[in-house]
C-alpha cells in the first residue's frame, strides 16, 4: 500500500530586484498580513535595511516594533517569540543575515504568526529555507520551522554590502556537492530518507554557481541577483527534502564545530568552503572533486586555508576530529577522524 505523504511549504512572494526594498508594505499587503509589524534585526542592517522599512510602514501610519539581535541562541528566540506573542504584533519581518533571519522565522513559527524575510546580505541560503539553525551548548540545531511567506531581496542592498559576505554565500552553495555526497552516502548505509528530486536541484544550483562564476564580482548588482537566486534555489531543495540535507553534511559540521572553538573567527559560508575541499577529499581521495571545488572557491575570492579563514591550524583539526559527535547527522566522518588522519587530509588539500 503507497502511505507516503509530504508537506512542502514554499513562500508565496519571491521579489528579487533593484530597490525591491521601497516595495516591503506593499509585497506585506499582497499577502494579507495585518497588525503591527514585529521587525527582527542585528545591529548593522538594522541600519542599512530595518530603518527605511520602518520609515515606508511609518509613512502610512504604522509604528513598528523594532528588536535588535547580536546572536543565535534558544534564549534570543524566546525573547523574540515573547515579543511576537504580543496581541497587537501581526507578523514578523526578520531583516539582516542569516542570524536575525533565523531567529524571526523561528520566533514567528513559535507565535504561530507570518514571517516574511529581507535578506541584507547574500550570504547564506536561509533565505527562503524552512529551517532554523541555532546552537546549544555542545551541539547545533536544524531546526523546522515555516519558511517566511514573502522574500524581499533587495539587489541594490546586497550588492553594496561587504564583498566578504557575497563570496561566503557562493560557498555556502559550493558546499552543496559534499552536503549531496554525506547525504547519499547516509541513505545507502543507513536508509536515511534522500530526495533526488532536492538532491538534484541543490547539485544543479551549485553547478550553475560555478559555471557563472565569472560573472560574481564586487559592487555588481548582477552578481547579487547570480548570488541570490541561487541561495533561493538552495532553500527550495531544503525545503523539498523537509531537512538541511541537500545543503548541509559534514563541511556544515566542521563549520558548526569552529563556531564553538573560535567564536566570530570566519563568516559561516567561508567555513563550510573550506570544509567541503576536505570532506571531499575525504569522499573521492586523490582523484576526487576536492580540487574543484578548491578552484571554484578561489575564483569567488573565497578562502580555502586555514590561514584565509583566521584559524588556527590545531583548531581545524580539532575541527574534524570532534564534529561528527555535534548532530546526529550521518556523513563521511562516521564515528569520527583520529589526529593523523585529521592532519593528512587537512595537509594534502593544504588547507594547513
Ligand atoms: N536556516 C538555514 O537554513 C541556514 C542558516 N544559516 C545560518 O546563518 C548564519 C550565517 O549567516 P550570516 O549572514 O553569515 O550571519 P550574520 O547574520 O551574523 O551576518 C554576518 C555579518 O554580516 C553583517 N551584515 C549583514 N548584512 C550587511 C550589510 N548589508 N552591510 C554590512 N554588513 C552586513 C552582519 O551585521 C554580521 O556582522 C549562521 O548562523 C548559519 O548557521 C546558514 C545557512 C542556512
Ligand atoms: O547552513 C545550512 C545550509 O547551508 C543549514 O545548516 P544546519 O544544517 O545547521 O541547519
Ligand atoms: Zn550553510
Amino acid at each position: 500500500m503507497f502511505d507516503k505523504s509530504t508537506w512542502i511549504r514554499l513562500p508565496r512572494n519571491v521579489v528579487v530586484g533593484h530597490d525591491v526594498l521601497s516595495q516591503t508594505v506593499e509585497v506585506v499587503d499582497d499577502i494579507h498580513l495585518t497588525g503591527r509589524p514585529l521587525i527582527v534585526t542585528s545591529p548593522t542592517p538594522r541600519d542599512v535595511a530595518a530603518a527605511p522599512i520602518v520609515a515606508q510602514y511609518e509613512e502610512r501610519g504604522i509604528d513598528p516594533e523594532v528588536v535588535t539581535v547580536e546572536k543565535a541562541s534558544f534564549e534570543t528566540v524566546e525573547e523574540v517569540a515573547e515579543a511576537a506573542g504580543n496581541d497587537d504584533i501581526g507578523y514578523v519581518v526578520g531583516v539582516g543575515g542569516g542570524k536575525p533571519i533565523d531567529i524571526a522565522k523561528m520566533a514567528s513559527d513559535h507565535c504561530d504568526k507570518g514571517f516574511v524575510s529581507v535578506p541584507t546580505a547574500a550570504s547564506h541560503d536561509g533565505i527562503v529555507s524552512g529551517r532554523s539553525s541555532i546552537p546549544e551548548g555542545d551541539t547545533r540545531h536544524s531546526v523546522a520551522a515555516d519558511p517566511p511567506l514573502a522574500v524581499v531581496a533587495d539587489t541594490g542592498v546586497l550588492a553594496n554590502a561587504p564583498w566578504d559576505l557575497t563570496t561566503a554565500g557562493c560557498a555556502d552553495i559550493i558546499s552543496n556537492y559534499t552536503a549531496v555526497m554525506d547525504w547519499r552516502l547516509a541513505n545507502r548505509l543507513q536508509d536515511v530518507e534522500y530526495s533526488e528530486y532536492a538532491a538534484a536541484l541543490s547539485e544543479m544550483t551549485a553547478e550553475i554557481l560555478v559555471d557563472n562564476a565569472s560573472m560574481v564580482r564586487p559592487g555588481l548588482e548582477e552578481s547579487a541577483w547570480v548570488v541570490t537566486k541561487a541561495l533561493m534555489s538552495s532553500g527550495v531543495a531544503m525545503s523539498i527534502a523537509g531537512s538541511s540535507r541537500p545543503a548541509s553534511g559534514a563541511e556544515h559540521l566542521f563549520s558548526h564545530q569552529l563556531d564553538r572553538l573560535a567564536p566570530n573567527a570566519a563568516l559561516h559560508g567561508h567555513q563550510v568552503g573550506v570544509g567541503s575541499i576536505m570532506t571531499a577529499y575525504l569522499h573521492g581521495g586523490d582523484r576526487g572533486i576536492w580540487r574543484d571545488i578548491r578552484d571554484a572557491l578561489a575564483a569567488i575570492d573565497a578562502p580555502t586555508t586555514a590561514d584565509e579563514l583566521g584559524i588556527d591550524p590545531g583548531v581545524v583539526i580539532e575541527s574534524l576530529t570532534t564534529c561528527h559527535a555535534i548532530r546526529d547527522r550521518y556523513t563521511i566522518l562516521g564515528d569520527g577522524m583520529n589526529e593523523d588522519a585529521a592532519r593528512e587530509v587537512a595537509r594534502k588539500t593544504g588547507v594547513i
